[in-house]
């Protein structure tokens, strides 16, 4: 399995630990950056990530920014894109039983290495249970479509 990185400069301290966190599990990582601690904007960095699981070059993204929060919202407005926010185990692992979460977010200013760590380790080992999910997602599919048809703000 591919993951593709992205961080800003809030993030980019706890991606360079995920980052061996991930190859231990002997998966494959595409890092789209940033690459130091100099402001950037998140936005740029959510794109390639979520552009990458559209194409199929990469399976699952993780985002890392100060709080998680902008990450979270810039990647969800790619269709296909289930981002989650996860600052806590609970989250991480339903994140990935209910809703197929194939983007974790995670706030570099709010957890710490550690929990960092074990938040990973969990959603990467979480597989999704499909049954009566499945339909819950169909139904965040017809959303986009429906919303991309809509006039709005
Ligand atoms: O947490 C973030 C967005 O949700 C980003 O990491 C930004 O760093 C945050 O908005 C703070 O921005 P600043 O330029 O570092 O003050």
């Amino acid at each position: 399995m591919q993951i593709a990185f992205g961080c800003d400069h809030g993030g980019f301290m706890l991606k360079e630990l995920i980052l061996s966190v991930v190859r231990k599990n002997g998966l494959d990582i595409l890092d789209f950056g940033c690459m130091n601690t100099e402001r950037v904007d998140y936005p740029d960095y959510a794109s390639p990530v979520c552009q990458a699981i559209r194409s199929g070059q990469a399976q699952r993204g993780i985002l890392v920014c100060g709080s998680g929060i902008g990450m979270s919202i810039a990647a969800n407005k790619f269709a296909g894109i289930r981002a989650t926010l996860c600052n806590d185990l609970y989250t991480a692992r339903f994140s990935r039983l209910h809703n197929d979460s194939n983007v974790l977010c995670l706030g570099g200013r709010i957890i710490g290495p550690d929990l960092a760590a074990d938040i990973v380790q969990v959603w990467l080992d979480s597989e999704f249970e499909g049954g009566r999910h499945s339909g819950r997602l169909q139904k965040i599919r017809d959303l986009e479509t429906a919303s991309k048809a809509a006039p709005g703000c």
